[in-house]
């Protein structure tokens, strides 16, 4: 588990991280969003004991970083996936790893392994892809058994097999009980990963919960309905609800589709089409954090 209770980090005159609370729970993927800026990889920074809190304190497993006996057994963590040390392998550096933090050695051909970069861990990093670095960094991470993962942008520049291939390891990792505290900028892949949501803006906190509420709040609901008999239609509607009408298509908000198949049947329309419109994780989350954006298309395009 991790708990932030009104951790607040500054930077000067910015404020990075304002008071923010929330907490990453047990068995569970927590997606953790926020627009550039936002200080998502601040705050993962004072998960890790890396950045020192103005306010505020932040606990893994109920400890401070810093008090943690056996840091890498207690948490592993992926924040730049692109740093690599030139001219090392693979295994070379999993073991450097290992070493530095008194972890059996057999644990790095066991990580390996588990990241698929068995065959290539005697190759230089320097000769790996982006993906392949992804993984070395998540093999990283998995070295101490940790019961808390923390990952910074995990798919970043990822194809679609290996964005696949680290959603169901997170899920897996989750379902083995552990914490998965995940940030990333794809909101679709993220939608498919996380069960619940950290969503920050300007360092505050404007989300916690599941993804399942998250999404509900989206006003993108609606039903869709497809007529030949459009008056009729609209005639039924007229007072009943709210709708936009676009040639033979409806999209009517504030009734549910059982209640228009009965008004439209009831006014003679035959429906081609009854299908309500779920949210998407995008919609909600641009709903919810337009007013928290802090570089708008505008500016962030000069
Ligand atoms: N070391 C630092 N010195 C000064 N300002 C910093 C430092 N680190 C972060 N900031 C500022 O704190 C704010 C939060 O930054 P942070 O990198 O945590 O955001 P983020 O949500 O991770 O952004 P992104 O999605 O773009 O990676 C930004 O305004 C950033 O400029």
């Amino acid at each position: 588990m991790i708990e932030a209770n009104a951790l607040t980090k500054r930077y000067g005159a910015t404020t990075a991280v304002d008071q923010l609370t929330f907490t990453a729970h047990a068995g569970r993927v927590t997606g953790f969003l926020g627009p550039n800026g936002a200080g998502k990889s601040t705050t993962m920074r004072l998960v890790l004991g890396l950045d020192t809190p103005d306010a505020g304190t932040v606990l893994v497993d109920g400890v401070p970083y810093r008090r943690l006996k056996d840091p890498l057994r207690t948490v592993g963590a992926m924040l730049d996936a692109t740093w690599r040390h030139p001219g090392r392998s693979g295994r070379n550096h999993l073991r450097w790893l290992a070493a530095a933090n008194g972890l059996p050695d057999r644990r790095v051909d066991e990580v390996l392994a588990l990241v698929g970069l068995t065959s290539v861990a005697g190759k230089r990093v320097q000769q790996y892809s982006l993906g392949m670095q992804q993984r070395l960094g998540i093999a990283a991470a998995l070295l101490g058994d940790p019961r808390v993962l923390l990952f910074d942008e995990p798919v970043n520049g990822l194809d679609p097999e290996g964005m696949a291939w680290i959603r169901e390891l997170l899920h897996t990792l989750a379902a083995e009980g552990r914490t998965v505290f995940v940030s990333s900028h794809l909101l679709p892949e993220m939608a498919q990963t996380a069960q619940d949501l950290v969503v920050i803006g300007r360092g505050r906190l404007i989300y916690q919960g599941t993804m399942d509420d998250f999404v509900a709040r989206t006003s993108e609901h609606g039903v869709r309905v497809r007529t030949p008999h459009a008056e009729r239609l609209r005639a039924a509607l007229t007072g009943q609800a709210e709708f936009t009408e676009t040639g033979d298509v409806f999209v009517v908000s504030g009734l549910d589709s059982d209640r228009i198949g009965q008004l439209a049947f009831d006014a003679g329309a035959t429906l081609h089409e009854l299908s309500p419109i779920s949210g998407t994780l995008e919609q909600a989350y641009l709903d919810l954090t337009r007013e928290a954006v802090e570089f708008t298309g505008a500016e962030a395009t000069r």
